[in-house]
C-alpha cells in the first residue's frame, strides 16, 4: 500500500523494497537528517510498506527506544508533523534496532539472521541498503565485515552508501577507495555530496540545457566572471575535533565547491544518463588549472581564520577560543580562491570562490556576470551602465533572477537596473525536499547522478592537494578576519586586481534596482 497523502502533489513512485541498514544510528547525522528524510520518503509514498531500517551503533537501546529516538527527531528536525498517529505507528514498526560494534565479524553475521526475518516479515526481496554514517576510519573494516559476515550473499542488489569526507588527501581517498573497491564495484557505491541532492543545484543543468537563451552565451565570449558563494554565519559549533583537523578547505572545497563549479563549467552531456553527467563533470575538473607553485598560490588563494567579532547585535569568540580548538590553530575557516577552467569555453574567465564560516549571512549562490555590451555610439562612455547578472541562489532561499538594464521611467535615457526574479520558495515556501531525502530516494532506486563518482573525487583532491601543500610553508598568510564580516580584505583586493568586485549576495544593498517580480530578500 502506498501513502498517497494529500501533502504530495508531485511525483509518488516508491522505491524499490530493501533493508536499509543504519549504520550511526545514534549519531547526529541520523538524528537530523536521516530519520527525517525516510519518514518525509514515506509520507510521500516514495517507500512502500516493503522496507524495514536497521540502526546500527554500539550503544544498547531497545527497539522501543530507537523509535522513540527516531521519532524525537522527526518531532524536531523534519518538514512533516508526525502527528497522524496511525501513520507513524505503521512507519515506526519498519525500524529495529542492533547493539554492534564494526570491528566484531560475528555481530554481522547475527545481522543477517536478522536480515532474513526482515524480509519475511515485510516481503523484500533480498535489497540491501548500507549507509554509513560513520566516522571514515570505519568505512573499510564496515565493507570487509558486510563480505565476510555473509551480508552481501543476497539474491537482490546491494548498495554502499557512504558520508563524507571521502578521505583526508589524495592519498588516503585513494587507499579507501582501494578497500571498498575489493568488497563492492563502484556502481554499487554512492558517495554522499549532500550539495547535490540540493534543488537549485540540480536546477543548474534544467536552467543550462533547457532554456535557448543561455547556452549560447554560456562561455569566454559573454561571460566576464563566475561567483560562487557558500557563506555561514555559523561557527564551528561542537565540531571542533573534526573540524580543526580538517578546516574549510577538505570540509567546503574540495567537495561542495567543487562539484558545484563543475556543474557551472560541463559542457552539454550527450545524454542525462548518470555516467554521460558525471563523465562531463570530471572533464570539467581535469581543466582546472592547477596551481603552479607555493607562490601561485600565495597570489590565486586566501587563506583565513575568524577573530572575535559580532553578528546581530551578539559578540563571537575567535575561532581559536571554540571548543576543541587548539588554541594555536592555524586551521583555516575561510577559503576564497580565483581559479580557471582551462578549455576552449572557459579560457581567460576566472571563477572566484569562496566560502567561510561566521560571516554575516547564511547563502549559497552563484553569480554569472555578463560582459558589457560593445562600447558603441549608443552607450559609449555610459556609467550607468551595469553588467547583466544571472543568479542562481541555492539557499536559504532558493531561485534564480537576471538583472538587466532599463530605461528609468519619466527619464529621457537614463538607465536603471531592474531584476527579473523567479522566487522558487516563495512559490512552494520552505517545505521543498530536504538534500538527504532525495539522495537517500535516488540511491534506492539506482539514481547515481547526483552521487559523486570516484575519479571526480579523485580530481577534487588533486586540485585541492596543492594548496594544502603550500599552506604547510611557515611562510604561508593566514588572514584574520573579524567574525561577522565578509572575509579577508585580501579576497576583495583579489578580484579588484581583475577589475571586478563581489556582487552583494541576496541582491542586499542594492538600493538602485527595481525588483519586478518576487521579493529579493
Ligand atoms: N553531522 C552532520 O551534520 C554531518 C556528518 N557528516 C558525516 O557523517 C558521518 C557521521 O557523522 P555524525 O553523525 O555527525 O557523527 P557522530 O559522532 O554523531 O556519530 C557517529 C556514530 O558512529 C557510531 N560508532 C562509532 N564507532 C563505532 C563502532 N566501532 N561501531 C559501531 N558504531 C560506531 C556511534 O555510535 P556509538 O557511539 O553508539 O557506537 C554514532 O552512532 C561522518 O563521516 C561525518 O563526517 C557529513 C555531513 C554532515
Ligand atoms: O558538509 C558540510 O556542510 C555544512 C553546510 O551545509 P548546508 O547545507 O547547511 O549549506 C557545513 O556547515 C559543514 O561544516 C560541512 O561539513
Amino acid at each position: 500500500m502506498r501513502h498517497m497523502t494529500d501533502v504530495s502533489k508531485q511525483e509518488s513512485i516508491a522505491a524499490a523494497g530493501a533493508v536499509y541498514y543504519l549504520f550511526g544510528a545514534t549519531g547526529d547525522l541520523a538524528r537530523r537528517k536521516l530519520f527525517p528524510a525516510l519518514f518525509s520518503l514515506y509520507k510521500e509514498g516514495k517507500l512502500a510498506e516493503d522496507f524495514a531500517v536497521v540502526g546500527l551503533a554500539r550503544r544498547p537501546r531497545t527497539n522501543e527506544e530507537f523509535r522513540q529516538d527516531v521519532y524525537e527527531s522527526i518531532v524536531e528536525f523534519c518538514r512533516y508533523k508526525a502527528d497522524d498517529q496511525q501513520l507513524w505507528e505503521k512507519f515506526a514498526e519498519h525500524f529495529v534496532y542492533m547493539p554492534l560494534d564494526i570491528n566484531n565479524v560475528d555481530g554481522f553475521r547475527e545481522l543477517g539472521k536478522l536480515t532474513l526475518e526482515l524480509d519475511a516479515k515485510f516481503g523484500i526481496p533480498g535489497n540491501r541498503l548500507f549507509y554509513l554514517a560513520l566516522a571514515p576510519n570505519l568505512f573499510g573494516p564496515v565493507s570487509f565485515n558486510l563480505r565476510d559476515g555473509g551480508l552481501l550473499e543476497t539474491k537482490g542488489w546491494s548498495r554502499l552508501v557512504i558520508e563524507k569526507p571521502f578521505g583526508y588527501d589524495l592519498e588516503s581517498a585513494k587507499k579507501l577507495n582501494d578497500q571498498l573497491s575489493q568488497v563492492f564495484n563502484e556502481e554499487q557505491i554512492y558517495r554522499i555530496d549532500h550539495y547535490l541532492g540540493k534543488e537549485m543545484v540540480q536546477n543548474i543543468q534544467v536552467l543550462r540545457f533547457s532554456n535557448a537563451f543561455f547556452e549560447p552565451l554560456w562561455n569566454n565570449k559573454h561571460i566576464a566572471n563566475v561567483q560562487i558563494t557558500l557563506a555561514e554565519t555559523v561557527g564551528v559549533e561542537e565540531r571542533g575535533g573534526y573540524y580543526d583537523k580538517s578546516g574549510a578547505l577538505r570540509d567546503m572545497v574540495q567537495n561542495h565547491l567543487l562539484q558545484m563549479l563543475s556543474m557551472i563549467a560541463m559542457e552539454p552531456p550527450s545524454r542525462l544518463h548518470p555516467e554521460d553527467i558525471r563523465d562531463e563533470k570530471v572533464k570539467a575538473l581535469r581543466s582546472l588549472r592547477p596551481f603552479a607553485s607555493d607562490e601561485d598560490v600565495a597570489r590565486n588563494v586566501v587563506r583565513g581564520q575568524y577573530g572575535a567579532g559580532a553578528l546581530k547585535g551578539k559578540e563571537l569568540p575567535a575561532y581559536r577560543q571554540e571548543d576543541s580548538v587548539a588554541l594555536e590553530s592555524k586551521t583555516e575557516t575561510y577559503v576564497g580562491a580565483r581559479v580557471f577552467v582551462d578549455n576552449f569555453r572557459w579560457a581567460g574567465v576566472p571563477f572566484y570562490i569562496r566560502t567561510g564560516k561566521r560571516l554575516p549571512v547564511k547563502t549559497t549562490e552563484v553569480v554569472i556576470e555578463f560582459k558589457n555590451v560593445p562600447d558603441n555610439v549608443l552607450f559609449a562612455n555610459r556609467h550607468d551602465l551595469s553588467p547583466n547578472l544571472l543568479v542562481i541562489r541555492v539557499n536559504p532561499m532558493e531561485g534564480i533572477y537576471i538583472k538587466i538594464n532599463a530605461k528609468k521611467p519619466g527619464s529621457d535615457n537614463a538607465i536603471q537596473p531592474v531584476v527579473m526574479e523567479f522566487c522558487q520558495s516563495c512559490l512552494i515556501g520552505i517545505n521543498t525536499p530536504e538534500a538527504y531525502e532525495r539522495l537517500i530516494y535516488d540511491a534506492a532506486r539506482g539514481e547515481s547522478t547526483y552521487f559523486t563518482r570516484w575519479d571526480e573525487v579523485a580530481q577534487a583532491w588533486a586540485f585541492v592537494d596543492r594548496m594544502a601543500q603550500a599552506w604547510k610553508e611557515e611562510t604561508s598568510e593566514l588572514h584574520g578576519y573579524a567574525a561577522g564580516s565578509w572575509g579577508p580584505a585580501r579576497m576583495d583586493e583579489l578580484l579588484g586586481e581583475d577589475g571586478f568586485f563581489w556582487w552583494p549576495v541576496n541582491g542586499q544593498d542594492e538600493d538602485n534596482v527595481i525588483w519586478i517580480s518576487g521579493s529579493p530578500k
